[in-house]
C-alpha cells in the first residue's frame, strides 16, 4: 500500500512536470527522443536498476549542449531495456532540473521505492576460470561487476582453483550473511553450487542425504548463474538466453523462480542432485568422450557427438516409473513453461498443502510403478526443457521447471538414419515424439538397471567377451552394447549405471523469471513508447 501511494504521489508530480514543461530531460537515444515527443513514459520501479545523482561536470564535457546552461541539477536513471530474444540491457536516462531542492527530492524518493524492493544486497560469488572458453573472469570484471557495483551489491568473490572448490567452500562459509550465491561458469559450475547448498541446508537440518526417501529442506538463497560455460543450459532454460549482462540484471532485480531438482541414488547411496539433464547411451557416452577432450573447449561435444552418433551403440535395460499424476500437464503439450506459468504455481499450491498436512514427515508412495524393457539408444530424463544454444526449444520443450516433474524419453533402437532424424529434430520446430522409436512419459520417479547388472555378469562369460569383443554375443550385429553406457548427470559422468530418481518439487530456487512470453509484442511496444518514469 505505501508503495502504491508512493507511486501515485510520483505520477501525479510526474504528470504535473510534463504538463508545465519545466524539466528538461536530455535522453542518450533516439528512441527515447522519439518517446519524449510523444509525451508518455513509464518505468515500472521494479525495472529500475539504479538512481544515481548526476556528475555534472562529466556530463557537460560529453554534451555540448549543455556547456552554457549555468546551476543545472541532475540525476540519472538507470533501468532495464528489454531488447530481443529476452536479452537485456542496461540503458539510462538524465533528468535536469534548476531547482537542487527538487532534484533531491525526486533522487530521494525513487531511491525510497528501490529501497521498498526486495532485491540481493550482499552476495557471493564463485568464478570457475576454466570453465567454456576461460572467459569466466574476464565476464566477471568486464560485464557483470560494474553493474553490481553500479545497483550497490556488495560481493565476496572467490575465485575456485580445483574442482570441488566452491562446494566445499559453502560448507565451511557464514552462508546467512548473504541473500544469494552466484556462479560464473556453466552447468557443471552450477551443479557445484547446487551441490554445496543443498548439501549445506540437509547437513544443518539433520537430514541423511543417503536416504532416497528423505523428505529433503527446500533451499531458500537462491542461485545466479553467470553464464560462462559450453552448454549453458540451465541458464538459457531459466532465462531464455545465455547473455552474462541479462543474468546479472535478473539478478540484480532480485528475480526468484523455484526449480525442481532430482535426486539419484544406487543402493541406498547418494550419487548426484541433477535439475537438466539425466541422460544414459546417446549422451552419457558423448560426455564420456568428450571429458578427454576437454582443452577443445565447447567443440568437444561437436567432435565427440559425431564419433557417438557414428558407433550407434544401443545398451539393454529396464525402466520402471512413477507417472506424475499431480500435474496437469504432458509432454506432447503445445504450451511451454513461461514467466508466472500456471501449471508451476498450481504444484506450489499442493506442495504448501503437503507441507502444512503432514511438515516434514514423509508419506509412504504406494502409487503405481510401470515397467519397460528394451534396447535403447537414448535414456533421457529432464527436468526442465533443456533449451540451449545448440538446441534452442530443448529435448523437451513442454517441460516445466517447477511442476515437480521431470519428462522421461525412451528413444529404442533404431537406424542410424531415425536416429540422426531424432537428432535434427533437436535444432528445429518439428515434434521430437513424432516417432514411432521414441516414446515419452511425465514421471515422479524412476529407476534403471542395465541387462548386465540383472543378469548379475553370470551368464557373461570371460571367453565370450573375448571373442566377440563388447557386443552382444546372440546378435554381434546388431550394435546392442554388452557393456554398460554412462549416466550425463548435468555434465559430470556417474559411477553406477543402476539408478534410482525422484523428483523433488521446487527445492531450490534461481535469480531468473522463466521464459517470458509475448517478447517481440513487448519490445515493439516499448520502442513506440519507451519506457521511462
Ligand atoms: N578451478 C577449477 N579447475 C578445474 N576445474 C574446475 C575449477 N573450478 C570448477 N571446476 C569444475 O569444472 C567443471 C566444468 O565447469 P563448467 O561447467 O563451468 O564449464 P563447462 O563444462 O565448459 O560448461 P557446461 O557445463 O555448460 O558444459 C565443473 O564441474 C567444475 O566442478
Ligand atoms: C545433425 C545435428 C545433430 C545435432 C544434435 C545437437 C543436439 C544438442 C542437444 C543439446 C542438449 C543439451 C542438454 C543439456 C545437457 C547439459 O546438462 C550438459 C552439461 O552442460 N551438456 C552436455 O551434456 C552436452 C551435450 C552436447 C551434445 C552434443
Ligand atoms: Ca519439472
Amino acid at each position: 500500500r505505501v508503495s502504491a501511494l508512493v507511486l501515485r504521489r510520483l505520477s501525479a508530480i510526474l504528470m504535473w512536470i510534463l504538463s508545465n514543461a519545466w524539466f528538461e530531460i536530455l535522453y542518450r537515444d533516439r528512441e527515447s527522443v522519439l518517446a519524449w515527443e510523444q509525451g508518455l513514459c513509464f518505468v515500472p520501479t521494479s525495472e529500475i536498476i539504479a538512481v544515481e545523482e548526476t556528475d555534472l561536470n562529466k556530463k557537460q564535457r560529453n554534451s555540448g549542449k549543455w556547456q552554457k546552461m549555468a546551476k543545472l541539477h541532475a540525476f540519472t536513471v538507470y533501468y532495464v531495456k528489454k531488447a530481443q530474444n529476452h536479452r537485456w540491457r542496461c540503458s539510462d536516462v538524465t533528468f535536469w532540473c534548476v531547482d537542487e531542492q527538487l532534484c533531491n527530492q525526486w533522487i530521494q524518493a525513487l531511491k525510497e521505492l528501490l529501497e521498498l524492493q526486495t532485491r540481493p544486497k550482499q552476495l557471493l560469488v564463485y568464478i570457475n576460470p576454466y570453465g567454456g572458453k576461460r572467459q569466466g573472469k574476464r565476464i566477471y570484471e568486464q560485464k557483470v561487476a560494474p553493474l553490481f557495483s553500479l545497483a550497490s551489491i556488495s560481493t565476496d568473490v572467490f575465485v575456485t582453483e580445483r574442482a570441488n572448490h566452491a562446494k566445499d567452500n559453502l560448507f565451511e562459509v557464514n552462508i546467512n550473511k548473504y541473500d544469494g550465491v552466484v556462479c560464473v561458469g556453466g552447468d557443471g559450475m552450477f551443479s557445484e553450487v547446487m551441490h554445496g547448498l543443498i548439501g549445506r541446508m540437509q547437513k544443518d537440518s539433520g537430514i541423511d542425504q543417503n536416504n532416497p526417501k528423505a523428505p529433503l529442506v527446500q533451499c531458500n538463497i537462491r542461485i545466479g548463474i553467470i553464464p560462462a560455460g559450453s552448454t549453458d543450459c540451465v541458464c538459457y532454460s531459466t532465462v531464455g538466453i545465455s547473455d552474462p549482462v541479462t543474468s546479472a540484471l535478473h539478478i540484480i532485480l532480485g528475480d526468484s523462480q523455484p526449480l525442481d531438482v532430482s535426486s539419484v541414488h544406487h543402493n541406498n547411496t547418494f550419487l548426484k542432485y541433477t535439475v537438466s539433464l539425466l541422460g544414459y547411451g546417446f549422451y552419457g557416452d558423448v560426455l564420456k568422450d568428450s571429458e578427454k577432450k576437454r582443452w577443445m573447449g565447447p567443440m568437444r561435444y561437436d567432435y565427440s557427438g559425431f564419433k557417438t552418433f557414428l558407433s550407434h551403440h544401443c545398451y539393454e535395460g529396464t525402466i520402471s516409473f512413477q507417472p506424475a499424476k499431480h500435474t496437469l500437464g504432458s509432454p506432447r503439450d503445445k504450451d511451454s513453461c513461461r514467466t508466472g506459468c500456471h501449471i508451476c504455481r498450481q504444484s506450489e499450491q499442493q506442495l504448501a498443502e503437503q507441507r502444512k498436512k503432514c511438515g516434514l514427515k514423509h508419506e509412504e508412495d504406494e502409487e503405481e510403478w510401470k515397467v519397460i524393457k528394451g534396447k535403447f539408444l537414448a535414456i533421457n530424463a529432464v527436468n526442465m526443457s533443456c533449451a540451449c544454444p545448440r538446441s534452442p526449444k530443448g529435448l523437451s520443450p513442454a517441460a516445466h521447471l517447477a511442476d515437480g516433474s521431470a519428462d522421461l524419453i525412451l528413444v529404442r533402437k533404431c537406424s542410424r538414419f531415425d536416429f540422426l532424424r531424432y537428432l535434427v529434430r533437436h535444432t528445429n520446430q518439428d515434434d521430437q515424439f513424432d516417432f514411432s522409436f521414441v516414446d515419452v512419459y511425465r514421471v515422479k520417479s524412476f529407476q534403471f538397471t542395465s541387462k548386465l547388472l540383472e543378469d548379475n555378469e553370470s551368464d557373461v562369460t570371460d571367453i565370450g567377451k573375448k571373442h566377440f569383443g563388447q557386443f552382444c554375443r546372440d546378435h554381434p550385429a546388431c550394435c546392442c552394447n554388452i557393456a554398460n553406457s554412462t549416466w550425463n548427470c548435468d555434465g559430470e559422468t556417474l559411477d553406477s549405471s543402476a539408478i534410482e530418481v525422484r523428483v523433488h518439487c521446487q527445492l531450490m530456487k534461481l535469480f531468473a523469471r522463466g521464459i517470458e512470453e509475448n517478447h517481440k509484442e513487448a519490445v515493439s511496444n516499448q520502442s513506440r513508447v519507451e519506457q521511462l518514469l
